[in-house]
């Protein structure tokens, strides 16, 4: 079934906590997926920090390999050759920075490693990155701390464990670039044979909140038992490894002044499989969608590095902060191989099918 993304308005929040807090648990739980409205953050700062990114990838090749992506911190330039490979097509690429450019952690040294911004881009642009971050986790601990009410627990944990200002704190903005659709592809288009722009995947952090522009279609969501295979389907490169099969995607469809949202599988951890981790996809174009450069700006939300996350039942075992970020790489093997099976019992409302109801569930791993 093609589900419902409700679209929920978190403005005046201290005066409308509990509202909130019950709208966001229903979405969270039963989609994973769902706009918000009434963030504050006004449209000229998302045209902002989208032209942020679109200056970074329009330097040469050159330069932009001066910032290579590190998978222990997921900060920096990611090209698609990996899917070229594979594909042959150009279908993605990234770039990402936290609150201290591309540096921030030294995995080896386990400690802070500085600050490290691209020079070429000048000053301006590291003060949208920051200022844009700054905005964007605000929304991220309203929304957090509106769940945190709705499941009866402790709203402060949340300014504790999201201090921005802490250099633990692994939050990062990231820019996808999808390139148009060359005369080459649209004859794949055509027969419906290319590749989705970005594979099924779910995202490891806490918690995601996308900028989309309206019209930029492809975000398709597959909640619940609408997945239908975890298994080994597709070696593209070594990112996306495991690529789940689904019955039915969703589409999303991004209006001008809703930020998307979605739950990663690190609050799937800590509200022991209430709140949903679903995988989604960037499809395609088809031969009637716009076949133009299409961009999205997520911000990743982590806990501080040293921060536990655990459930009040134990259902998974504890990760850290840290652990959320340098498994990324790893996240469909980790939930294929999960020796409790607890991520493919996850149990979806909204009618699903064939699926437990969340009591049950949670019974079964107990
Ligand atoms: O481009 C999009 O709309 C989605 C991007 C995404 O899923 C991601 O960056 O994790
Ligand atoms: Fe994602």
């Amino acid at each position: 079934m093609v589900r419902k993304i409700l679209t929920i308005d978190i403005s005046d929040f201290e005066a409308r906590k509990d509202e909130i807090a019950s709208q966001l648990i229903s979405a969270a739980r039963d989609v994973g997926f769902f706009y918000i409205a009434g963030h504050g953050i006004p449209q000229e700062d998302f045209d902002r920090v989208l032209a942020a990114g679109q200056k970074f990838l329009a330097l040469p090749e050159s330069d932009k390999t001066q910032w290579p992506f590190n998978p222990d911190t997921y900060l920096g330039h990611r090209g698609s050759k990996e899917l070229e490979t594979v594909t042959g097509n150009r279908l993605w690429e990234w770039y990402s920075v936290g609150r201290y450019g591309t540096a921030g952690y030294d995995v080896k040294a386990q400690k802070f490693a500085g600050e490290e911004w691209p020079e070429v881009l000048g000053e301006e642009w590291r003060r949208t990155a920051l200022d844009y971050q700054a905005k964007v986790h605000r929304v991220a601990i309203i929304i957090l701390k509106a769940i945190f009410i709705g499941l009866g627990r402790d709203e402060k944990i949340i300014d504790e464990a999201f201090d921005i200002a802490s250099q633990e704190n692994p939050s990062f903005v990231a820019w996808n670039y999808y390139p148009p659709i060359t005369p080459k592809q649209k004859a794949q288009v055509s027969k419906g044979q290319l590749p989705p722009r970005l594979h099924a995947h779910a995202d490891m952090d806490v918690l995601t909140i996308l900028y989309q522009r309206e019209g930029d279609l492809g975000l398709e969501i597959a909640p619940g038992n609408e997945v239908e295979d975890l298994s080994l389907i597709e070696d593209v490169g070594n990112i996306w490894n495991h690529v789940p099969v689904a019955r039915e995607w969703t589409p999303l469809d991004p209006k001008q002044g809703l930020l998307t949202v979605n739950i990663g599988d690190g609050l799937t951890r800590w509200t022991d499989g209430l709140l949903k981790s679903t995988y989604h996809r960037v499809r395609a174009p088809t031969s009637t969608d716009p076949q133009g450069a299409r961009y999205s700006v997520p911000y990743f939300v982590n806990p501080k590095l040293n921060y536990i996350i655990e459930g009040p039942e134990k259902r998974f075992s504890p990760v850290t902060g840290f652990d959320l970020l340098s498994k990324t790489g790893n996240a469909y093997a980790a939930r294929k191989n999960d020796p409790e099976k607890a991520w493919q019992k996850l149990a979806y409302g909204s009618g699903a099918e064939g699926v437990p109801a969340v009591a049950q569930a949670l019974a079964v791993e107990g």
